[in-house]
C-alpha cells in the first residue's frame, strides 16, 4: 500500500490568523483535503496559537467523527502539561511528540532519545492509555532508536527538513535521502512503524518513498498549501473578476 498523507493544516490557520476573520477556515480545508482523498489531518498546536488555535481542534475531531469516520486525526507537539490535556479532549488516532521550544519558528530536530527516556516513557504510557498511537519526531539518524523503541513509542516521524532544504542541489540531496534511508532501515529492524515530514512536496516524495517504501504516513502542510495556492489561483481570479462584473 502506497504512504498515507496527512495534511497538515498549519499553514492554513497561520494565514486565517492575519485578520480576525474566520477565514480561510480551517475546518472547510480539512473538509477540502479529506473529500480529495487525504488520510488524515495534522495540527501542531504550539502555546501562544500562531498556528491552529485550541478551539480548531474539536471542530477538527467533529469533521471526522461524523464526514470521514476512517480518517486519522494527528496533533503534533511538545508535551507540556497543556498539551496532554489538549490532546486528551481532542482524542487524535495518533499523537507526534515533537521536542520544540515555544519561541522556534518551527520544528527542526527530533528527539534526544536516550537523554529523554525518562521523560518521555510514562508521558507515552499516559496517551497510549487514552487510545493514541505515539510517535516520536526524530532525527535521519540511526543513533537512539533502541532508547525511542524503549520508550514505548509505536512509530517515529523522520525530519525530512535537511532532506528537503536541498531541493537546489542533487548530490547533497542524495546524501541526506540515503541518511533517511539508513535511519528507517534501523527503525524498522528494532520493530517501530515510520513516518516522516518537514517539507515535503511533490518534487521530493517520489525518490522518499522508492528508498523507504515502508513509510506508513507523511504529513505535509506548507509545500501542499503554496500548491494549493497556485493551482487554485486561476480559477479564483476568474470568480472574482465575475463578482466584479466581468462576464
Ligand atoms: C513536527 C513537524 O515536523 C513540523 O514540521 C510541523 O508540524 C510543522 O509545523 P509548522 O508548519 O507550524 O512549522
Ligand atoms: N509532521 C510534519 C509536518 O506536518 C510537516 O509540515 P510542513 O513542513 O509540510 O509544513
Amino acid at each position: 500500500m502506497p504512504v498515507k498523507l496527512s495534511v497538515n493544516l498549519n499553514a492554513v490557520a497561520m494565514l486565517r490568523n492575519r485578520r480576525d476573520l474566520p477565514w480561510p477556515s480551517v475546518t472547510d480545508l480539512g473538509r477540502i483535503a479529506l473529500a480529495a482523498g487525504a488520510h488524515g489531518l495534522t495540527v501542531h498546536p504550539r502555546p501562544d496559537q500562531r498556528h491552529t488555535r485550541n478551539s480548531d481542534l474539536p471542530e477538527l475531531r467533529a469533521l471526522i467523527d461524523d464526514e470521514f469516520p476512517q480518517a486519522e486525526f494527528n496533533i503534533e507537539g511538545y508535551p507540556t502539561q497543556e498539551f496532554l490535556a489538549l490532546v486528551e479532549e481532542n482524542e487524535p488516532e495518533q499523537v507526534t511528540l515533537v521536542p520544540d521550544d515555544p519561541a522556534q519558528a518551527t520544528s527542526d530536530h527530533g528527539w534526544d532519545f536516550e537523554e529523554q527516556l525518562g521523560f518521555l516513557t510514562p508521558i507515552i504510557a499516559r496517551l497510549k492509555k487514552g487510545g493514541a498511537r505515539v510517535s516520536l519526531f526524530a532525527n535521519p539518524d540511526e543513533q537512539g532508536l533502541s532508547a525511542a523503541r524503549d520508550s514505548g513509542a509505536q512509530r517515529v516521524e523522520f525530519y525530512t527538513g535537511p532532506y528537503a532544504s536541498h531541493y537546489a542541489d542533487a548530490d547533497a540531496m542524495a546524501r541526506e535521502l540515503e541518511k533517511l534511508g539508513r535511519a528507517a532501515d534501523a527503525a524498522l529492524a528494532k520493530g517501530l512503524e515510520i513516518n516522516a515530514g518537514h517539507d515535503l512536496v511533490v518534487a521530493n516524495l517520489p525518490a522518499l518513498v522508492k528508498r523507504v517504501p515502508q513509510l506508513m504516513e507523511v504529513s505535509i502542510g506548507h509545500g501542499l498549501t503554496a500548491d494549493a495556492l497556485e493551482f487554485g489561483m486561476e480559477k479564483t481570479v476568474k470568480r472574482f473578476l465575475n463578482a466584479c462584473g466581468w462576464p
